[in-house]
């Protein structure tokens, strides 16, 4: 499937400020409202009382969000510390909320039933590995393999904090669509899809903080790159409308002082924002866009936003797949699975351990679509 266009190309590098973008969406979807709207960019309807910096740690403080964001601090559960068999304890109770997509895998297909599903990956942490090194996050063979097969029956997104060019050089498959940067960066795929018959002409990419690209890449990641290059570990990624701060290699008590270059940076740039990762400080455009409205997006320009028709599914492992389970579970459109080694809130409704049971998900989700397609051919 095309990402759906009434216009001649569907290609939109600018977020063209005054007429609405190229591609058939909802107003709804916009990251800015159309009414009231004059001219000087989407971020202008975003509340201009800067959010704490901390908006989406609550009331800890830096540290400690940065803290809890080391897997090696995952064995708290509702305020209590847990010894290692213990987390087996809690984990296995935690998984009455969210069951795993595993054994729920039945209950899954059939509420598919008569729908088509649509499948939404995030990258790290998900298909592939955590690693000391996010340069070398690669995906395996076998996962790859997966991903690819599952794509010939079901519509199949990557939506990744990375760029999209980096996350298509590790995924490797240009028949899915593809939305780098948090969902900032929107593609569709670059060669036919297996059940099309017609070739794909246009790379359809929505990009709605295009603007934001010149202050990105040449003033906060170079000037980032800079302060931070005598912590030691400390690594600084160029996600194109993000920037990423990697604290999982530096000396714990070096965290504040990462901390503050960050700080420092959103002072100075009081139109961007801090998002929490996986020991990952983000600095992104403070739009109101995320992977939940890049999900709707995509959902919407594929003509798949029906929940009568479609059943969304998307497996994710960090806060920031947090916004996309959020308008799944929220909508009722569909399900978000959570990938985690140990109990934590989510907005998902189901869980999976790691990415090994991610891809045993996606193997048991591509064969029964197979035998769905088989049976189609005979009624
Ligand atoms: O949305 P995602 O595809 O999950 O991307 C989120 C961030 O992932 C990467 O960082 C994380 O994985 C690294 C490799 O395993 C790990 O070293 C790092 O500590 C994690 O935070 C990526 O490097 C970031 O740019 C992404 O934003």
């Amino acid at each position: 499937m095309d990402l759906k266009s009434n216009h001649s190309s569907p290609i939109l590098t600018d977020p063209m400020p005054i007429t609405k973008p190229r591609l058939r969406i909802h107003d709804s979807l916009l990251p800015y409202s159309s009414s009231g709207f004059i001219s000087q960019g989407p971020f202008l309807t975003i509340p201009w009382k800067k959010p704490g910096l901390l908006d989406d740690v609550l009331s800890t403080s830096w540290f400690d969000a940065m803290k809890s964001s080391s897997p090696r601090n995952i064995i708290k559960y509702n305020g209590y510390d847990f010894s290692s068999d213990d987390v087996d304890v809690a984990y296995n109770n935690w998984m009455l909320k969210y069951p795993s997509a595993l054994t729920s895998i039945e209950q899954i297909v059939s509420s598919a039933k008569g729908k088509k599903i649509a499948l939404f990956l995030d990258y790290d942490g998900t298909l592939s590995p955590i690693v000391d090194n996010p340069d070398d996050a690669f995906m395996s063979n076998a996962m790859r393999a997966a991903v690819r097969n599952v794509a010939k029956y079901i519509p199949t997104a990557i939506i990744s904090g990375r760029s999209r060019e980096k996350v298509l050089r590790f995924v490797g498959l240009k028949e899915l669509y593809y939305a780098g940067s948090h969902g900032m960066d929107i593609m569709g795929p670059v060669q036919p899809l297996a059940d099309r018959t017609t070739e794909v002409k246009d790379e359809s990419l929505y990009q709605p903080a295009s603007e934001f690209l010149p202050m990105i890449n040449e003033q906060v990641f170079v000037s980032l790159v800079e302060i931070t290059k005598h912590i030691e570990g400390a690594k600084v990624e160029n996600n194109k409308f993000c920037v990423s701060v990697h604290y999982r290699n530096v000396d714990e008590k070096s965290w504040t002082t990462v901390a503050q270059y960050v700080q420092d940076t959103l002072k100075r740039y009081p139109r961007l924002r801090l998002t929490h990762g996986r020991m990952v400080l983000e600095i992104r455009p403070m739009l109101k866009w995320d992977k939940g409205k890049a999900v709707e997006f995509l959902l919407e320009s594929l003509d798949l936003s029906s929940s009568e028709d479609v059943l969304p599914i998307y497996v994710g492992d960090d806060r920031t797949d947090e916004d996309a389970f959020k308008f799944l579970r929220e909508g009722g459109h569909g399900y978000g699975i959570l990938v985690t080694p140990a109990p934590k809130e989510s907005n998902a409704y189901y869980s999976l351990r790691d990415p090994s049971e991610v891809m045993e998900f996606i193997n048991s989700l591509a064969i029964h679509k197979k035998s769905v397609s088989r049976f189609d051919l005979y009624i």
